[in-house]
């Protein structure tokens, strides 16, 4: 990359006829309905009945943004999305992005007092949205986040029995559907940004839709049931009244409508312990500033479309006159020229990865000392999944005085999130695209360019405070010839987690599940085939005892069966300490400049069996400094993921503890049974060294090369085992390490011979 490129935004950027519409329209309605208060309705159980109205009760901090709330677009629909929500089951909302749907429409279901019987979930595809999205509505509801408001994501919870409105991760739903599988809990569930059709968000679709159908028809069965014994006590009574209303009586008795009883929600009688439980009818809203509404209505059932028109403050949109050849150099130069040419404001710079986003906070870094003497400074803020929630709160902080805040983002920051500050968008068109060969079972990880409607939702991440302004950094002839949406996930992904997650949610028949796109036969027949060679489905393809457990971990199942393997062979520490590091993208830093000392330095815990023990021995390091930054500076070490995998690690062990696995059975010294442990979970990623020094895979008989960042590269083993195999330049396998070969027809007792499926499962059910 040079900085040599004679791109300029003066230059490079026509004014673009996509800008984003025009000024905010005004909010008409400016008087809010009071807030209600039921108690306790995201615990298990009966939810106690609404109490009067009374908006203060619960505030028990100041109400903030009051005057702003009022002039978001989405305020003027209030009333309207209220009656559509009322008189449908299902409900589609479009609005533009910031105009205050994933904030606002929640709170006009509390205000309104419409969840009578149940929580508000709002899901999200990403954990950052959840905790970001929570803490506002909090500040705006006026309560302690984790009281009234609160969220739930992997490893983090906030929210508490009083907790009436919960955003969460759309995984951490699936999680919930496990232990409450009508989710009683809620009586709206709100599922955001559903355009990007996450592989989580789809499976959720289905499960939601079958929910919401089974309750439907539990409170009509109920309600049945209700008027037949209302007659027999009245015919028992002669003519006298009907019967003093008890709690039942009095529950239906809010819900009688022109005369007739509702169905929307009735006592029944729960099956396990014999103590009434209350039904409701599940109400289902699907949101988005960009989805095609019309086939989102017509999978949930016909569901009411709202279209909400206006957006807070326009954006205007260029594009760059030339294609860019090198769009991180295109993005270096041009958040430099924003930065000395243009008014104040922070910048959001869309990248593909971790590894890009940290050569461009190089970059910038360096080049701070060269800026005009009379420009303001700038904070560089990168955000990207691995990094520590800690420090990615950082992005939500204001930058301090005469300096401009540069967040270095991947497409974590694409939707649903207002970053404050932020009036320049750099959209650089590309994001790392995960991929599955479903014939081969190869994934891969590209750098592919984006759907018109990602580059959409990139925009709208400015103008959400004040006007914006987005450069995208390639030709308004490439936007055209962009794909609208892009491909959803459960058509190009590994399903193995998922079939399992819907195995545990009671879907015997994962072949027939009402999928919105549904995947390719044989993507399914392959994740079958691999649950049941972990031992986790049977012969008839149910869930197995082992099946069950791996399920309570969010785990992918191959790592949850290498965690079930380490207790038979005594060292769940080590394998938790591992799996905690392998979430972590890169432990060590090598800057292009210093490769040569960051190898020095990362020989010192180099194991000569490969990259699992050589994590370990980094830990245990890191440890014996007491996590010393400067010691990590010196050795060219991650602080920032150590410190990501270290919270991984509290969170797997407490997840252990909940089980009843002691998560403090260490093998000391005997670290071969670490690696047994791994071909436990993956011996279907295992390799044997060929006669001229390359691998071939055991199964699906590939070549594959170590990839160059593997401590094992180079080297000649009998045998390997590999995490991943991923195509992206090349067939590449990384986490890899050296096994004894016959440890791999050991591993799995559903195969016999390497690669041979004893028998074939009964993958229809
Ligand atoms: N953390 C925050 N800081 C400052 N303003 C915020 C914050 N969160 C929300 N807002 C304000 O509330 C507005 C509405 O945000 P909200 O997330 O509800 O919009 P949305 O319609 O769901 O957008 P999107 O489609 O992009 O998710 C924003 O445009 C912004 O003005």
């Amino acid at each position: 990359m040079t900085n040599s490129t004679k791109f300029t935004p003066k230059k490079a950027f026509a004014n673009s006829p996509a800008s984003n519409g025009p000024p905010p329209a005004s909010s008409p309605n400016g008087t809010g309905l009071p807030s209600t208060a039921p108690a306790g309705p995201l615990a298990n159980g009966k939810p106690t009945p609404a109490t009067p109205s009374d908006p203060d009760k619960y505030a028990t901090v100041p109400r903030q943004h009051e005057a702003e709330r009022k002039r978001l677009p989405i305020y003027g629909a209030r009333q309207a999305i209220l009656d559509a929500i009322q008189r449908n089951a299902s409900v589609v909302i479009v609005g533009e992005t910031g105009s205050g749907k994933t904030t606002q429409i929640p709170q006009f279901i509390l205000e309104a007092d419409l969840a009578k019987y149940g929580g508000i979930a709002v899901t999200q595809p990403r954990r950052v949205a959840a905790t970001s999205l929570a803490r506002r509505v909090a500040e705006e509801v006026g309560t302690p986040l984790g009281k009234r408001v609160g969220y739930t994501v992997r490893f983090d919870d906030k929210s508490s029995p009083s907790t009436k409105l919960k955003y969460l991760t759309d995984g951490m739903l699936m999680r919930e559907i496990l232990s409450d599988p009508l989710l009683h809990r809620y009586n709206y569930i709100l599922l955001d940004e559903a355009h990007e059709r996450t592989l989580r968000t789809d499976i959720l679709f289905g499960m939601l839709k079958e929910i919401q159908q089974t309750r439907r028809q539990m409170c009509k069965d109920r309600k049945a049931q209700w008027y037949r014994r209302r007659v027999t006590d009245e015919a028992r009574r002669g003519s006298g009244p009907p019967a003093e209303a008890n709690g039942t009586d009095s529950d239906l008795g809010e819900h009688v409508v022109g005369g007739a009883v509702s169905t929307d929600a009735a006592e029944t009688i729960s099956a396990s312990n014999g103590q009434p439980r209350f039904v409701h009818e599940l109400k289902i809203i699907i949101m988005s500033a960009t989805l095609d509404a019309e086939r989102f209505a017509a999978y949930f059932d016909h569901a009411k479309i709202l279209y909400v028109a206006g957006r807070q403050f326009p954006v205007r949109v260029y594009n760059s006159l030339e294609p860019q050849t090198d769009y991180l150099d295109a993005a270096f130069v041009a958040s430099l020229q924003i930065h000395t040419e243009q008014g104040p404001g922070d910048i959001l710079i869309f990248l593909t990865g971790q590894e890009e986003i940290e050569t461009l906070e190089k970059l910038l870094t360096d080049h701070r000392a060269l800026l005009p003497r009379d420009a303001a400074d700038i904070l560089i803020c990168p955000l990207f999944a691995a990094l520590p929630p800690a420090q990615q709160a950082k992005v939500f902080n204001p930058a301090p005085p005469n300096t401009r805040k540069i967040i270095l983002a991947t497409n974590i920051a694409e939707t649903s999130i207002t970053l404050p500050g932020i009036r320049y968008v750099l959209d650089t068109g590309v994001h790392k695209a995960r991929g599955y060969n479903s014939k081969v079972g190869i994934e891969s990880l590209l750098v592919e360019p984006i759907s018109k409607s990602s580059a959409r939702q990139r925009t709208g991440r400015a103008g959400r405070e004040a006007l914006g302004f987005c450069y995208r950094l390639y030709t308004e002839d490439s936007f055209m010839a962009l794909e609208e949406d892009s491909v959803p996930e459960i058509l190009r992904c590994n399903l193995a987690a998922a079939v399992l997650q819907l195995k545990a949610a009671g879907v015997r028949d994962v072949l027939r599940f009402d999928y919105m796109d549904r995947p390719p036969k044989l993507a399914l027949l392959r994740a079958l085939e691999q649950l049941y060679s972990l031992a986790a489905l049977d012969d008839t393809g149910a869930l197995t005892k082992l099946g069950t457990w791996m399920a309570e971990f969010p785990l992918d199942p191959c790592y949850a069966k290498v965690l079930y393997e380490s207790r038979a062979l005594q060292c769940t520490t080590e394998i938790i300490d591992i799996i905690s590091l392998l979430s972590v993208d890169n432990l060590f830093v090598a800057p292009f400049h210093k490769r040569e000392e960051a190898n020095e330095a990362r020989n010192k815990f180099i194991s000569p069996d490969g990259d699992h023990l050589t994590y370990l021995n980094l830990l245990r390091a890191y440890q014996a400094v007491k996590g010393d930054i400067r010691w990590c500076h010196e050795n060219y070490v991650n602080a920032r993921g150590i410190q990501h995998a270290l919270e991984v690690r509290k969170q797997l062990r407490q997840v252990c503890t909940r089980v009843g696995m002691d998560p403090n059975v260490s093998c000391g010294v005997d670290l071969d049974r670490v690696l047994q442990c791994f071909v436990a979970g993956f011996f279907h990623q295992t390799a044997l060294l060929q006669p001229d020094g390359t691998y071939k895979s055991v199964i699906g008989s590939q070549f594959v090369r170590i990839h160059p960042a593997s401590t094992l590269f180079n080297s000649r083993r009998e045998a390997i085992l590999f995490n991943e195999l991923v195509f992206t330049t090349k067939l590449y396998v990384r986490g890899v390490s050296a096994i004894q070969a016959n440890w791999i027809p050991e591993a799995s007792p559903n195969y016999l011979k390497r690669g041979q499926p004893k028998s074939k499962p009964a993958l229809s059910s």
